[in-house]
């Protein structure tokens, strides 16, 4: 099992130290529009407040990454510090594979803003496979990539059928590549429920409600089945295409999903399964890696 320290962001996530916000309001203006100044001279910055989580996530990619990007409107704002503990997390998983041969992955639902190839090909030069099956988050992603001249490096695939995950693409593209690894941050809602975006992701009697505003629309967050059964789609294709990509990885919103995710993968007698936890202040999110060889 691969566990990151209690309640740590990843030892080499940049966002370990926090940012200081007066710095970064000084230097870019459309950040410096959304934050608040304190008598005292200092800068704050309100989380519950959509616009300012944009423009926060927009700085600090541009900031840390030199990534300019966008996010089409309504759509789901990243947050920064979660998506690099992803990363390096992976990083970690594909130990000595990456030092020595070229890294390809796959980012399955890369939204609109793309952020996990964007880091994944700006920060290792990952080649990077995105799929996304929203038509306005395919058009802003595409642009995302374009804008930051990661072409060479990033494809975006324009995914037709909701219920796939890999089975359109290979069995359509003329791409004969291995992958290292997938990554996915799964629709987590179950759309099938009778208050679809109402469900908690927390017990509130043991963990304080969120900091931040809740952004995204309920196409990208929800699905039949919820984060559960789109992982299970995950898993069940991974039988198919084992031979196409070394390691699957999935973040979970929820903890209590994870032991039905470990329970579906013994069920199949997947046996090279690792877990981790993504601390960021707050919110913590789970996830599960697993492979059909050894690990690194
Ligand atoms: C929770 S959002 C994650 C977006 C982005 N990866 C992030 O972490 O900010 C899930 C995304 O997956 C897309 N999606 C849902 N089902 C999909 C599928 N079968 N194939 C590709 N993308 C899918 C949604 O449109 C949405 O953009």
């Amino acid at each position: 099992m691969v566990r990151s320290k209690k309640n740590q962001m990843h030892p080499r996530n940049v966002l370990r130290s926090p940012p200081d916000y007066t710095k970064l309001a000084i230097k870019y203006k459309d950040f410096r529009n959304v934050c608040s100044l304190e008598l005292t001279g200092k800068v704050t910055v309100n989380f519950r407040q959509e616009r300012t989580l944009r423009e926060l996530t927009k700085v600090l990619l541009k900031e840390y990454f030199q990534l300019d990007v966008d996010f089409a409107p309504g759509s789901l704002v990243p947050t920064l510090a979660l998506r690099l503990n992803y990363i390096l997390w992976l990083e970690d998983l594909l130990g000595a594979r990456k030092v020595n041969s070229k890294v390809r992955g796959i980012d399955i639902g890369c939204g609109s803003s793309c952020i996990y190839s964007l880091l994944a090909a700006k920060k290792n030069k990952w080649e990077m496979l995105a799929l996304e099956s929203k038509p306005q988050n395919i058009e802003y992603a595409r642009e995302n990539v374009k804008r930051n001249q990661l072409d060479g490096l990033i494809q975006v695939y324009a995914q037709p059928d909701k219920t796939d995950i890999f089975k359109t693409y290979f069995d359509t593209a003329i791409d004969e590549q291995d992958y290292c690894f997938c990554l996915c941050n799964p629709p987590f809602f179950d759309s099938n429920s009778a208050n679809p975006m109402g469900g908690a992701s927390r017990n509130p009697e043991r963990r304080p409600a969120p900091n931040n505003a809740r952004t995204g629309s309920a196409e990208e967050l929800s699905c039949a089945g919820g984060e559960v059964q789109f992982v299970q789609c995950i898993i069940e294709e991974s039988e198919i295409y084992k031979e196409r990509i070394s390691i699957f990885t999935s973040m979970l919103g929820v903890k209590a999903n994870v032991p039905k995710i470990l329970v579906i993968l013994k069920e199949r007698g997947i046996e090279h399964v690792a877990t981790t936890e993504f601390h960021q202040g707050h919110t913590t999110r789970w996830a599960i890696a697993w492979s059909y060889q050894q690990f690194a």
